[in-house]
């Protein structure tokens, strides 16, 4: 792992503090030099984060030839064009190229480029306003912030607690989105997006997947058919898919051989690798939360402003996954430009917008969260499902659509399609409230369903929003004829 040189500057007065660059902190930090603020973002490993370098970047470098692969497979007349499996090798190189070589440099230039000074270091806030850095040089740096300090430490992979999982040195998203070599036998523990991304990814790379989900199907968070057809598309890859099943414990007796698990149905299962995808920890346990009355080891509890609830003088906010309200690097980078904002507001003396959908105010995180899971199908939702809906004690109305039977544009796109759509509209206003499309190419239909649902648009106007012919767009048309036909019965 390679470091930019460190660069701190005599001043240790800032406008703004931000507290981890990855990127959430350096939206934090675009935004506030922006509002004409002076700002240090300090970082102690690498800028860029968890994200760039181990997780939304490289997971996706990796999984795109084995999609592209697939997709080539579903074609008559191309699928003849593949001849061999996917080169494993060719997409290490890819996820390298686009990592970086693990190099952050080129962020850390980014920051100089706007003016925010960066300072490498473990930070920790120190009392009211204050950050103190140790640095790599084993110097304390202490900052102090005029207007605002901003966590943005992300988060880490959860590792569960059970016997002989120390001694089977488990794969994190770290390891798995840093490997380079394929292991025969690979075993997932979690059927979250981690866990049906990197199902995806390593059985398309040539390892022999077995998946184990607690819950009785994977995406359990995602409307039902969304699970389903994952599920049924991994165990059509040869991953093999087990629900309602949890690892008890593991023994790895050689270093360097072979891992056994045992399941909690008595049965045993070998691999050679183990990843542990069973969601994260908040980056907080040592970040100096006691110095101003919180919790080390907690998620940051915030306002629609990200502003840090509990803390006198409202100087600390928290944005990105530290704040859990939703751990996705967009829904992050979207709070940060709220924070920035709002700081800048209030340093101009400007009163705040926290209205929902105000300027200030972080609305979309609960009402219009979007979110692609990058499986094969592809699994693209915004806003709220049908079943969060009637969990808030909404009156709704729900209409699905089968895409292969309903929409040419997708035949086009794949010989044997597979996929689903719902639209889940509020019964008092006929607005979109939540959209989730799964099938192959959705990924790039999602921001339509995103501006329905952040725009409130009722079914009336959307009848005026004509897709085109013939792409798989027009299971927009499909949704609202499945709804005009199910209020004539
Ligand atoms: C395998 C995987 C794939 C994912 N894929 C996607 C995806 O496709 N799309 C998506 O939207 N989301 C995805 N996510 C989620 C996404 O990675 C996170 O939501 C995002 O990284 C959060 O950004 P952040 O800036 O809050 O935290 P991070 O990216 O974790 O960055 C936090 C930074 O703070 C630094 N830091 C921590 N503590 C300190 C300290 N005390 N002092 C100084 N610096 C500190 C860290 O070193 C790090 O650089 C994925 C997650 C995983 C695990
Ligand atoms: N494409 C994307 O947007 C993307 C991709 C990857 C990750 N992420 C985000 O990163 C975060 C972490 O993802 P994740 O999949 O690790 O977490 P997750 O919390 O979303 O899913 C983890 C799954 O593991 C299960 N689980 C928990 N403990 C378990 C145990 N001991 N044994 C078996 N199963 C157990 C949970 O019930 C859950 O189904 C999520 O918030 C996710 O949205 C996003």
């Amino acid at each position: 792992m390679k470091n930019a040189a460190s660069k701190t500057t005599p001043d240790t007065t800032f406008d703004v503090i931000v507290i981890g660059a990855g990127p959430i902190g350096q939206s934090v930090a675009a935004r506030a030099r922006a509002g004409g603020l002076s700002v240090a973002v300090v970082e102690k490993e690498l800028v860029g984060g968890e994200c760039s370098y181990w997780a939304c970047i490289p997971s996706k470098a990796m999984l795109r030839p084995v999609v592209a692969v697939a997709d080539a497979r579903r074609l008559d007349g191309a699928r003849e064009a593949v001849t061999g499996p996917v080169a494993a090798a060719g997409v290490f190189r890819r996820r390298d190229r686009y990592v970086t070589d693990w190099d952050d440099s080129g962020q850390a230039q980014s920051l100089a480029d706007m003016g925010a000074h960066l300072v490498r270091g473990h930070g920790r806030v120190d009392g009211p306003r204050r950050v103190a850095v140790a640095t790599p040089e084993e110097t304390i740096v202490l900052l102090t912030a005029v207007h605002a300090v901003v966590v943005c430490t992300g988060s880490r992979a959860a590792v569960p607690d059970m016997p002989g999982i120390a001694e089977a040195k488990v794969w994190t998203n770290r390891t798995a989105t840093d490997t380079a070599t394929v292991p025969g036998r690979l075993a997932i523990i979690g059927g979250g997006p981690v866990g049906v991304e990197m199902a995806t990814a390593w059985q398309g790379l040539g390892a022999e997947v077995t998946l184990i989900a607690r819950e009785p199907r994977v995406l359990p968070q995602f409307e039902e058919f969304a699970g389903e057809l994952v599920d049924a598309s991994l165990k059509a890859a040869g991953v093999d898919v087990r629900h309602s099943t949890t690892v008890t414990s593991m023994r790895r007796p050689s270093p360097a051989g072979p891992v056994t698990l045992l399941l909690d149905d008595h049965s045993e299962i070998e691999a050679d690798e183990v990843l542990a995808a069973v969601g994260r920890v908040p980056l907080t346990g040592d970040i100096g939360l006691e110095t101003v009355g919180l919790t080390p080891g907690s998620w940051l509890d915030v306002d629609d402003t990200c502003r840090v609830r509990g803390v006198e003088g409202g100087w600390l906010y928290a944005a990105g996954d530290v704040n859990h309200r939703a751990l996705l690097t967009h829904q992050g980078k979207y709070q940060a430009r709220m924070v920035g904002n709002a700081i800048a507001a209030q340093a101009d003396g400007r009163a705040l917008d926290t209205s929902p959908w105000g300027r200030h105010a972080a609305t979309a995180d609960t009402h219009a969260l979007a979110q692609v899971v990058f499986t094969d199908p592809e699994v693209a939702t915004v806003g709220l499902s049908a079943d969060q809906a009637a969990r808030d004690g909404r009156e709704i109305r729900v209409v699905d659509v089968d895409i292969p039977a309903t929409v040419v544009g997708a035949l086009l796109y794949a010989d044997d399609y597979q996929g689903q759509a719902r639209l889940v509209l509020d019964g008092a206003t006929d607005c979109v409230l939540g959209v989730t499309f799964v099938g192959y190419g959705v990924t790039e239909l999602l921001h339509s369903a995103t501006v329905a649902v952040a725009g409130q648009v009722p079914v009336s106007r959307l009848w005026h929003a004509v897709p085109s012919f013939p792409t798989i767009s027009e299971v927009w048309l499909r949704l609202l004829e499945a709804l005009r036909d199910g209020e004539r019965q």
